[in-house]
């Protein structure tokens, strides 16, 4: 009931306050209308019901107050305008939870997406993308009407304290009566919502792995197909969707038992109440009415309370899993305590780096210097460490011991937004989006315009099959750039490098997947490039060894300089 509370009056974006004055407000109306309607009936019939209920002293004592008679008119007024005025204020309340629900479902996604964006690097590489894919889409929508859930059992609250306060005013012991069956009823009951709570868990988990799961296949759907492992790949799937399917079957099934068997039981208790009410007590007729009608709306409302908090409970599991998300990106997020705007006139050097991932030291006190406007290539085997110490320069890691200095300068003071700003980077592993090529060579920079791009491209060494596309710029690359050939990607991920004239340009094997001619004339034109630019190449292709200035090589966690400036001639 708590975790129910708490989205109601901790969602941010919403104005609980507000929501709860006019609820109170519709309450006290409702109230009012209820309370005049046992003089009002006791008027019309003329029972004398006057002389045995409490009530209808009440309420002549309050119009004596306000200078009125207990007359038809006036009771027909309170009847009829308290109800209307409780239906427009609960009405006017629950417009604005309407506005709430989307504000709490896009709000989520809004700081989810800002906090994820801010996160460490190693926060990604331990988190499946699809968890966060089914949050952005499925739990965030599934949050929102979680309020609305928290906030309709929030109305039932209200309504069965008002139905209990009056039906208190017409006769305490009816108000104890109601209130004791309809608890009772609450509470044999109670195992329906556990099941819902349960069953609520169970989807959003289930719904969860599924999306993760899905969205690997999806993306390894390739060789999945070639080695005729879909089919098999898809028996994997079956027992999440079979947890799924019985997490449904149980929501829905304790939803309506719930609903059912709690009418079936108010219908018992209040039929009986009025069997003995009528055989056994000389109640007036008015009386008895309304007594009935207490009875009922009050064991009811007790019902529908519990009805409404396990629809709650039901959603209540997306909305904290989706705060959790929230926090954790939140804790993950990537300190940036430097403040020196770097400029980049000398160059970067690695003074006895060490690092590790977990366990072994990937790089062991690595000492390397990274001269500025020149070419340097990293060579070693796999794994030994390249990437890394690629990762290092970015500030994506920070060193265990040594330092990583920019022109003297310590990495962990500068600023690294400003650090990256400079950067040009293309990775190993290189995803275009699925959109036009100018998009994923600008990445939505507004520096960057289709000049800018085109030069870029023509780098890169792109140009000609870009302009060679049906709609040049303007055409879209497909899932991941699917409709290119993969060294057609590296050269688009390369001219989305270049495209902002960064100062350091990182290249990671950017092109191992183009034929020799190819290779040599981007060669060629980095060469150029890094006249005034500074180039760190990975790479074990010789036609980037043959230009580099300097050449690194990594293994076991040492460095090497196997090729040094001073014994190179650059071509003419
Ligand atoms: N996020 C990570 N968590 C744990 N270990 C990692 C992580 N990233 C890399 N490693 C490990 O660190 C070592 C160096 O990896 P790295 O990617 O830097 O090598 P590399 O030289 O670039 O390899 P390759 O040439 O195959 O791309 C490897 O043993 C790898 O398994």
């Amino acid at each position: 009931m708590i975790g129910i509370l708490r989205i109601f009056y901790g969602a941010e974006g919403t104005r609980p306050g507000l929501v709860l004055t006019c609820l109170l407000l519709a309450g006290i109306f409702e109230g009012i209308g209820l309370a005049s309607l046992l003089p009002l009936l006791s008027l019309a019939i003329n029972d004398g019901a006057g002389a045995t209920s409490p009530i209808i002293g009440y309420v002549d004592t309050a119009l004596g107050w306000v200078g009125l008679e207990p007359g038809l008119g006036v009771l027909l007024l309170l009847v009829v305008g308290g109800i209307v005025l409780k239906c427009l204020l609960t009405m006017a309340a629950m417009f604005y939870v309407g506005y709430a629900v989307a504000e709490v479902a896009t709000g989520l996604r809004a700081q989810l997406i800002t906090r994820l964006l801010n996160v460490r690097w190693g926060y990604f590489t331990h988190q499946p993308v699809g968890r966060i894919a089914n949050a952005i889409s499925v739990d965030a929508t599934r949050s929102g009407h979680a309020y609305l859930m928290a906030a309709n059992f929030q109305v039932n609250i209200i309504q069965t304290v008002v139905y209990s306060l009056i039906a208190a005013l017409v006769s305490w012991q009816l108000a104890l009566a109601a209130l004791a069956l309809g608890g009772t009823i609450a509470l044999s009951l109670h195992v329906l919502v556990r099941v819902s709570k349960k069953a609520g868990r169970r989807q959003t988990e289930r719904t969860s792995e599924l999306v993760i799961y899905l969205s690997d296949a999806l993306s390894n759907i390739k060789p999945l197909k070639a080695m005729a492992k879909a089919g098999k790949f898809a028996n994997l799937f079956d027992r999440k969707i079979g947890q799924l399917r019985r997490a449904l079957r149980r929501q829905i099934v304790s939803q309506y038992a719930l609903k059912n068997l709690e009418e079936m039981l108010v219908a018992m208790a209040v039929g009986v109440g009025f069997f003995v009410a009528i055989s056994n007590w000389n109640v007036p007729v008015s009386q008895l009415l309304v007594m009935g009608a207490l009875l009922f709306q009050t064991v009811s409302s007790v019902g529908k309370m519990q009805r409404q908090f396990q629809k709650a409970v039901l959603l209540e599991s997306p909305y904290w899993s989706m705060r959790k998300l929230i926090d954790e990106a939140e804790v993950a997020r990537e300190p940036n305590p430097g403040s020196t705007v770097p400029t980049l006139e000398q160059g970067c050097r690695f003074q006895d780096v060490s690092f590790a991932h977990v366990g072994d030291k990937v790089l062991d006190r690595v000492t390397l210097d990274i001269p500025a406007r020149g070419l340097t290539v990293i060579t070693g085997s796999s794994g030994s460490g390249k990437t890394t110490l690629t990762d290092l320069l970015l500030g994506l890691y920070q060193p265990l011991e040594g330092r990583i200095l920019v022109d003297g300068i310590a990495l962990s003071e500068i600023d690294l937004q400003a650090w990256r700003d400079i950067i040009g980077y293309v990775p190993q592993d290189l995803i275009l989006f699925h959109d036009t090529i100018l998009a994923n060579v600008t990445l939505g920079d507004p520096r960057i315009g289709e000049e800018e791009a085109k030069q870029a491209l023509q780098a890169a060494g792109a140009l000609d099959f870009v302009e060679a596309q049906p709609e040049g710029l303007q055409s879209i690359v497909g899932e991941k750039g699917a409709k290119l050939s993969g060294g057609q990607r590296q050269r688009i991920a390369l001219a989305r490098a270049l495209a902002g004239k960064p100062k350091l340009l990182i290249l990671d094997e950017v092109t191992s997947a183009l034929d020799p001619r190819t290779e040599r004339d981007i060669c060629r034109n980095i060469d150029a490039l890094s006249r005034d630019m500074t180039v760190l190449a990975i790479t074990h292709r010789e036609a980037w060894t043959e230009i580099a200035e300097r050449t690194y090589r990594l293994d076991g966690g040492s460095i090497e300089l196997v090729k040094d400036g001073r014994d190179f001639k650059r071509p003419a």
